[in-house]
């Protein structure tokens, strides 16, 4: 970097002290107080970079708004150890099983009659977990991956603002074999998570049926085993594909959830693609309840 020592400042927002771990916050003291500034006085001190958070983490910024092409979305890595990936996706299994014995599996996808479509909400994870139909374990990870998902979030995009988490969902789309070929449907059609999209004007209504509360989604991917299925962002046209997103385990897309960010699920052709899908609201009154 070819401007180090001449005041580099970074523009991107603080994080609120309270997500900072007191051992961190510590070792940013002792950081401080041994840098050398040469060319200019120091400034008022920030507590803390979200670029701390993430590494404190062991989590990667992989891909920023200007590489996604749009203005707040981002890519991050290494949310979730391919343990833990195993672990939510035996609970998303066992949870279909269960679904499965009532009577309720099978259900085509509301999006796309080719493919077969289980969630999981955080509530029926714990009562399943209490009826002993489901490990105790996913139900937790379940709670937990939620928990670092929407801290995250709050740290990168809105560091000044709590966020909340109003729904989470634990989503699998499984190919229903021998109704591919020739497939031109999507896994989920072009919409924005907040908002009515009129891609005829490109105008995105913040009005009912649309969960106009939502402020930030995330999709925290939990495998890549099965074909298709990327998740791809769009001009408010809803087709011209400005962003494509590969699913893995342990990969975070954020992005604000209103009409700046249009995206869909290309057809999941082969096997089955799970996400745990979360919404986060500024609106304490729209907290999950769990
Ligand atoms: O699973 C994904 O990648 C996207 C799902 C989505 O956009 C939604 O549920 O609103
Ligand atoms: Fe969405």
């Amino acid at each position: 970097m070819e401007h180090l020592g001449t005041g580099f400042k970074d523009p991107d927002p603080w994080t609120p002290a309270v997500l900072i771990p007191e051992a961190l916050r510590e070792e940013l003291r002792e950081d401080h107080e041994k840098r050398t500034w040469d060319h200019e006085p120091p400034q008022p001190k920030p507590l803390i970079y979200w670029k701390d958070v993430l590494l404190l983490e062991g989590v990667t910024l992989t891909q920023d708004a200007r590489q996604l092409n749009g203005s707040e979305r981002a890519v991050l890595d290494g949310l979730l150890t391919p343990d833990e990936c195993g672990v939510l996706l035996q609970l998303a299994k066992d949870a279909a099983g269960a679904g499965a014995r009532s009577g309720y599996r099978g259900r085509r996808s509301p999006h796309t009659p080719h493919e077969r479509f289980e969630g999981l909400t955080v509530l029926k994870a714990a009562q399943l977990a209490q009826a002993g139909t489901v490990g105790s374990q996913g139900a937790r990870l379940l709670l937990e991956a939620g928990e670092r998902v929407r801290a995250l979030t709050q740290a990168y995009f809105s560091p000044e603002r709590p966020l909340h988490l109003s729904f989470t969902h634990l989503v699998c789309r499984s190919a229903i074999e021998g109704e591919q070929e020739q497939r031109m449907d999507l896994s989920h059609p072009v919409h924005a998570d907040n908002c009515v999209l009129d891609p005829d004007t490109g105008e995105c209504w913040r009005e009912p049926p649309a969960y106009t509360y939502r402020d930030y989604s995330g999709l925290l991917y939990l495998n890549d085993d099965f074909q298709g299925g990327d998740l791809f962002f769009t001009e408010p046209d809803a087709l011209t594909v400005t962003a494509q997103v590969h699913p893995r385990c342990g990969r975070l897309v954020a992005f604000s959830s209103g009409g700046e960010n249009p995206h869909g699920v290309w057809a999941v052709t082969r096997g089955r693609r799970c996400a745990l899908a979360l919404w986060h609201t500024w609106a304490a009154e729209h907290r999950e309840q769990a």
